[in-house]
C-alpha cells in the first residue's frame, strides 16, 4: 500500500487523478493541495467528489506532505512545477510531474519554448514517463516527467516505424486535434463557449512547444535526428486527442506487414491496441488506452492514434508510472 499526495488537485488532471486513485486497490490519497491559502472541502472544488473522498484541500506544507505521502502527483502548470519538485524530492518523496519542466533533456530548447529553468540539476535524473519506451528506467526513478498529451499519441504512433527504419526522418507530419480540457481550467480566448462550440481551429502554428518534445523522443527511437512538423487544433469536445501522422516510407512495407509490425511491437502492452480500421476519441474516452490504426495511403504511411488527453495523456499515464515506480502491476486502478 502507498500513500499519495496530489498537488494542483483543483484542476482537470487533479480531478482525474483522484477518480483513478479511488479505484486503486494499493494506493490511498492522503494529502491534496493547490495554491489555496485556506482549507477547502473537496466538494466545494469538485462537487462530483461529494461523499466519495473524505479529505480537504490544504495549503501546501512540504514537511506535512512528506510526513503523509510516499509519492506526489504534481499536477501544476509548466514553469510553476520546477519550484515545487526539488522541495518534494529533497524530503525523500517520489514525484510524477505532469508539466513540461523535466521532459526536455536539452536545456536550451526548454528555455527557448518556456522560461529560464530554475532546477536544471533534477532534469538529469528525470525519466521520460512513456512506459512503452522507458519502462526499465521508470522502475528505479525518483522523478518521472509525465509526457505531454500530444507527444504521447504521436510517439506511440511513430515509434514502431522509427525503431525499424521504415520512414524517412527528414519530415514527419503530425496533425492533431484536442478537446478543450487540454487547455486546463483557466478560460483561454479560443476556449470561450461561443468561440469553440461547433468549431475547430488550428493554433500554435510553427510555434507549439510539443514539436521539440516529439523530436526528442522520435530521435531517440530512430537513433538519428527526426524532424517533426507538428500542427495542433482545438475542437468542440471535452476530452480526447486524435493524431494523424504522415510519413514517407524509407523501405517497402505492405499494408499487411505494417499491421503486423504494429501488432508485434505492442503485443504485450496493456494500454495500446492496434486496429485495421479507423480509431476515434470516443472509443478511448475515460480510459488509459491508446488506439492506433496504421495505413498505407497513395504510397505513404499514415498512422492514426487516439487517446484521452486527461487519462493516457496525463493522469492515467501518471498512475501507470506510479505503479511501475512502486513495483506494482502497472494496470492497477486503470483497467
Ligand atoms: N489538461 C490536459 O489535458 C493535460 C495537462 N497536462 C499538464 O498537467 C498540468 C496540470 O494541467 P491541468 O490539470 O489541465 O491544469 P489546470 O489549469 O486545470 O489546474 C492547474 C492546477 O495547478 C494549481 N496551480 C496553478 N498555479 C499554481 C501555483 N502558482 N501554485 C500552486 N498551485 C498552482 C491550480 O490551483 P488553483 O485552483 O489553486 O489555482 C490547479 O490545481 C499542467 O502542467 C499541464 O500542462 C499534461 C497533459 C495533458
Ligand atoms: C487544447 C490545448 O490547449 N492543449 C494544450 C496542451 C495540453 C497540455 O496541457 O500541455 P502538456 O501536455 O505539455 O502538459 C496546449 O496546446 O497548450
Amino acid at each position: 500500500m502507498i500513500n499519495v499526495a496530489i498537488i494542483g488537485v483543483t484542476g482537470y488532471t487533479g480531478l482525474d487523478s483522484i477518480e483513478i486513485l479511488l479505484r486503486h486497490p494499493q494506493a490511498e490519497i492522503t494529502y491534496i493541495t493547490s495554491s489555496t491559502k485556506e482549507v477547502l472541502p473537496i466538494e466545494s472544488v469538485h462537487p462530483k467528489l461529494a461523499g466519495r473522498l473524505k479529505l480537504d484541500v490544504e495549503p501546501l506544507d512540504f514537511d506535512e506532505l512528506a510526513s503523509r505521502a510516499d509519492v506526489a502527483l504534481c499536477c501544476l502548470p509548466h514553469k510553476v512545477s520546477m519550484s515545487y519538485v526539488p522541495e518534494i524530492l529533497k524530503r525523500g518523496v517520489k514525484v510524477v510531474d505532469f508539466s513540461a519542466d523535466y521532459r526536455l533533456k536539452d536545456l536550451s530548447i526548454y528555455e527557448k519554448y518556456y522560461v529560464p529553468h530554475t532546477d536544471p540539476e533534477n532534469i538529469k535524473q528525470a525519466v521520460y514517463g512513456l512506459p512503452e519506451l522507458y519502462r526499465e528506467q521508470i522502475k528505479t526513478a525518483s522523478l518521472v516527467a509525465n509526457p505531454g498529451c500530444f507527444p504521447t499519441s504521436s510517439t506511440l504512433g511513430l515509434v514502431p516505424l522509427l525503431r525499424n527504419g521504415y520512414v524517412e526522418t527528414d519530415t514527419v507530419i503530425v496533425n492533431s486535434v484536442s478537446g478543450a480540457t487540454g487547455a486546463g481550467k483557466k478560460l483561454a480566448d479560443g476556449v470561450h463557449f461561443p468561440n469553440l462550440n461547433e468549431n475547430i481551429r488550428p493554433y500554435g502554428i510553427a510555434t507549439h512547444r510539443h514539436g521539440p518534445e516529439m523530436e526528442q523522443i522520435a530521435s531517440e527511437a530512430a537513433g538519428k535526428e527526426v524532424s517533426v512538423l507538428f500542427q495542433p487544433h482545438i475542437g468542440s469536445f471535452d476530452r480526447g486527442i486524435l493524431s494523424s501522422i504522415y510519413c514517407r516510407p524509407a523501405k517497402e512495407i505492405s499494408a499487411q506487414e505494417l499491421l503486423e509490425l504494429f501488432n508485434g511491437f505492442y503485443a504485450d502492452e496493456p494500454f495500446v491496441q492496434v486496429f485495421d480500421s479507423p480509431v476515434s476519441v470516443k472509443d478511448v474516452a475515460n480510459t488509459n488506452q491508446c488506439h492506433i490504426h496504421p495505413a498505407r495511403v497513395k504510397g505513404q504511411i499514415v498512422v492514426f492514434a487516439a487517446i484521452d488527453n486527461l487519462v493516457k495523456g496525463a493522469s492515467g499515464q501518471a498512475v501507470q508510472n506510479m505503479n511501475i515506480m512502486s513495483g506494482f502491476d502497472e494496470t492497477l486502478g486503470l483497467k
